[in-house]
């Protein structure tokens, strides 16, 4: 037997204040096949020895780079984080960019700034789209 236990993937909702977002960052997936052309928050596996925050950092400088500050985590309802696979739990943290122009370096080939009411206007990854409506809940409230 396997341990079963999810492998931790921390993930970035990029946006342009932290407080009133409008704006969220979404990249769309250059591999593998089955999931290229599908959007994603930016971010990846935490490798042995990393906190997550630490690998979402590291993440973020390599796939977009950037710097960014991090605000509270956006706690899901399995174990805290967000069932994205039986394999995997994604750990997600609202971001904002303190240097740097975002770039789709690596993993992504483009990059797009959504704006306010279009939050689930991308064909986002399966896994992502209960995510991003609760995003869209936070955000509507954040601005009552
Ligand atoms: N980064 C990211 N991965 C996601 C999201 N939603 C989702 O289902 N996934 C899945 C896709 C992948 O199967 C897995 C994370 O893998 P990844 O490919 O981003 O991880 P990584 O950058 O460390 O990649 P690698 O070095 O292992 O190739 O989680 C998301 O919003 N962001």
């Amino acid at each position: 037997m396997t341990s079963s236990r999810p492998q931790v993937v921390v993930a970035a909702a990029v946006v342009d204040d932290l407080d009133a977002p409008r704006l969220l960052l979404a990249a769309r997936r250059r591999r593998p096949l089955s999931l290229a052309g599908r959007w994603e928050f930016p971010g990846g596996k935490v490798d042995p020895g990393e906190t997550p925050e630490g690998a979402l950092h590291r993440e973020l400088r390599e796939e977009l780079g950037v710097s960014v500050a991090l605000g509270d985590e956006v706690v899901g309802p399995d174990d805290g984080g967000w069932h994205i696979s039986s394999r995997y739990l994604l750990r997600l943290w609202p971001a904002v960019i303190t240097q740097g122009d975002p770039e789709p370096l690596v993993e992504h080939d483009e990059l797009r700034w959504l704006e306010a009411g279009s939050w689930l206007d991308v064909p986002w990854l399966d896994a992502d789209v209960r995510i991003v409506e609760a995003l869209v809940r936070r955000a509507q409230l954040s601005t009552r």
